[in-house]
């Protein structure tokens, strides 16, 4: 009874997606569309495989010397989203994309905690306006070069279904550019942080766990070798879908998911909530649920596998959250974590920096709308 967000989520992604008719037709189309530009297919692998090279490449350059994970990795996620929703990825050294990524991971950052998000609200708005610019400028040349008979991506996509419904009379739909805005900037922002956040707690917790980062190692050369590792790989890999799964439940990033509004009242659990109530799904309720897990506070790739080593699903592993509003990128974010994790993993060893002891690797989290690791650097030793 909660498939309303609450403005709050508006002004955390700084749009207006909220609820409603508006809400129904933008998530169908979205969904719709990025299928076609390849979310949970084979085009989406490619691109990943690709952006993987790119990525392994900047790990690199520092030569087993260490260095903070955050740009890189946000960059490499975010071109994906970039690529189905604009229709190309961005270089890593192009200022008009690193800028948005950048001011987008500050802004998530900056929603820290009330008094913080009150504070902070002005240089919040200021990045949600330059973003905004930005996206106009890539907005209006997509339109100079727009061909009805190739969409490149969803904004494509989006001009044209708007086109079509002008030419045929109908001024009152709901694609016109303040939604074409507000979906490409939630789909920019939901689909940039979250996942680059998840796929550094991966790293993260492999350094400090070097046992288990052996296992995922060993697993990977047996089964794949120096081969691509494919998606059809993961039913052979089942204690490395347990490590990510695992990342993803003790990582909770998204710790309250998005704010919803009841849209009735509504008796749950012997509390009457009334209608138009603001409702935060506390994930971690599931997530870190001492009566699901048996080792809920620690990082346990065990939780996820049955006594003979094979991987085993669990219903409180809720962290796309649940119900009409579940997130929308799933498929997306699954294929990317794998994909990412694994090509990483079978080139990098990752260690912390010199000098500094397993022990000392802090997995206390940072707040924010989502729990990132805090500042921290490892070290990425080439295994290839
Ligand atoms: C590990 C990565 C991710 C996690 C943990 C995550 C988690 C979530 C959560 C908890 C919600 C709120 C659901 C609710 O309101 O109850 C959400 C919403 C959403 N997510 Fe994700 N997400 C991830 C990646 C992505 C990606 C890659 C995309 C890109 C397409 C995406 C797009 C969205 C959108 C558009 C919504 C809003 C859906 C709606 O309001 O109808 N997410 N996500």
């Amino acid at each position: 009874e909660t498939d309303e967000h609450d403005s709050t989520t508006d002004f955390i992604l700084g749009v207006l997606w909220s609820n409603g008719d508006s809400w129904r037709e933008m998530r169908r189309f979205a969904l719709v569309n990025l299928r076609d530009f390849g979310m949970g297919k084979k085009a989406c692998e490619d691109k990943i495989i690709e952006e993987c090279q790119h990525l392994i490449e900047v790990f690199k350059d520092f030569k087993g010397k260490p260095f903070d994970t955050t740009q890189p990795t946000n960059y490499a996620v975010s071109n994906i989203i970039c690529s189905m929703v604009y229709g190309s990825r961005f270089e890593y050294s192009d200022p008009e994309f690193t800028t948005m990524v950048d001011r987008t991971n500050r802004n998530v950052l900056l929603t820290a905690s009330l008094s913080i998000q009150v504070f902070n609200a002005k240089t919040f708005i200021e990045m949600v306006a330059a973003n905004q610019k930005q996206n106009f400028a890539l907005f209006r040349r997509l339109k100079e070069t727009l061909n009805p008979d190739m969409c490149r991506g969803f904004v494509d996509a989006f001009l044209v279904r708007k086109q079509n419904l002008e030419a045929s009379g109908n001024k009152n739909s709901h694609f016109h550019n303040d939604n074409l805005l507000m979906t490409v900037t939630n789909l920019f922002n939901a689909g940039t942080e979250t996942t680059s956040t998840t796929l550094r707690w991966g790293l993260l917790l492999m350094a400090k766990y070097p046992k288990i980062q052996d296992r995922v190692q060993e697993e990977l050369r047996r089964v794949i070798g120096d081969r691509q590792v494919q998606v059809s790989d993961r039913k052979s890999l089942p204690f490395t879908d347990a490590v990510i799964h695992e990342t993803q439940r003790l990582g909770n990033i998204v710790p309250t998911s998005l704010p919803h509004r009841t849209s009735r009242d509504i008796t749950f659990h012997g509390y009457f909530i009334k209608k138009g109530t603001t409702v935060y799904p506390v994930l971690a309720s599931v997530l870190h649920d001492p009566s699901e897990w048996e080792k809920p506070h620690s990082f346990h790739p065990a939780h996820f596998l049955d006594k003979d080593g094979k991987f085993v699903k669990r219903d409180a592993f809720l962290p796309f959250s649940a119900g009409r509003r579940i997130c929308l990128g799933e498929s997306l974010a699954r294929m990317e974590l794998f994909m990412f994790f694994t090509t990483l993993l079978q080139h990098f060893r990752f260690t912390p920096a010199p000098g500094v002891r397993k022990d000392d690797l802090d997995l206390t989290p940072r707040g924010g709308i989502t729990l990132s690791p805090a500042p921290h650097q490892l070290c990425a030793v080439s295994q290839m």
